[in-house]
C-alpha cells in the first residue's frame, strides 16, 4: 500500500493527489490518500508520497503541521520506510517550497529514506501542476511498483 500525505491550504496539491491516486490504481498500484495523517494507520506502508504546498512564509500547511510536529516530538523511529515528496510553492516567494524541505529535514533525522531528490513544482509559472507531476512520475512507476 502506497501511502499519499497531503498538505494543502487551497486544495492545488489535494488536486494534484487525485491525479496521482488515478495514475498509481491505472497502473495497479494500491494505493491511498490522507489529509490528517495518523501514524498507526500509515505505519503498514513501506513508501510515503508527502505532497504540500508552501504557506504563509515557508510554513507546512496547517492540516499537516501536528503530524509532522508529532513525529518529531516523539522521535518515532522511521528507519526502514522510505519517502518521496513533491513539493508545491511559489517561486515569487524567498522561502519558495520551504514546507517539502522542512519535511525532508525533519523526516531525515527520524530515519526515513528519501528515494528521490524533493520535486518541485513551481505554481506560480505551471498553470497544470498536475501535468509536471504526472510526467516526473511515470519514470518512476516501475520503482513505485517494486515497494507496493
Ligand atoms: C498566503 C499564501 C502564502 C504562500 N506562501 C508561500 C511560500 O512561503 N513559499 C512558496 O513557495 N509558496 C507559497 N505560496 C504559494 C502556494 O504554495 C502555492 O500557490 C500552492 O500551489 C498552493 O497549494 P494548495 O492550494 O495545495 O495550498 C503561498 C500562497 C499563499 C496563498
Amino acid at each position: 500500500m502506497i501511502e499519499l500525505i497531503v498538505g494543502t491550504e487551497t486544495g492545488t496539491a489535494e488536486y494534484v493527489a487525485d491525479e496521482v491516486l488515478e495514475l498509481l490504481e491505472a497502473n495497479e498500484i494500491e494505493s491511498r490518500a490522507t489529509l490528517e495523517p495518523e501514524l498507526e494507520l500509515l505505519s503498514t506502508s513501506n513508501l510515503w508520497i508527502i505532497i504540500t504546498s508552501t504557506h504563509g512564509a515557508g510554513d507546512i500547511p496547517n492540516n499537516l503541521q501536528p503530524f509532522i510536529q508529532s513525529l518529531t516530538d516523539n522521535q518515532t523511529d522511521l528507519c526502514g520506510k522510505k519517502a518521496m515528496i513533491i513539493s508545491l510553492g511559489d517561486s515569487s516567494y524567498d522561502t519558495y517550497c520551504q514546507a517539502g524541505t522542512k519535511i525532508k529535514d525533519q523526516l531525515l533525522a527520524l530515519g526515513i529514506e528519501l528515494i528521490t531528490p524533493i520535486f518541485q513544482v513551481d505554481a506560480m509559472n505551471e498553470e497544470m501542476p498536475e501535468d509536471l507531476v504526472m510526467e516526473w512520475l511515470a519514470d518512476l512507476l516501475p520503482l513505485i511498483s517494486s515497494l507496493n
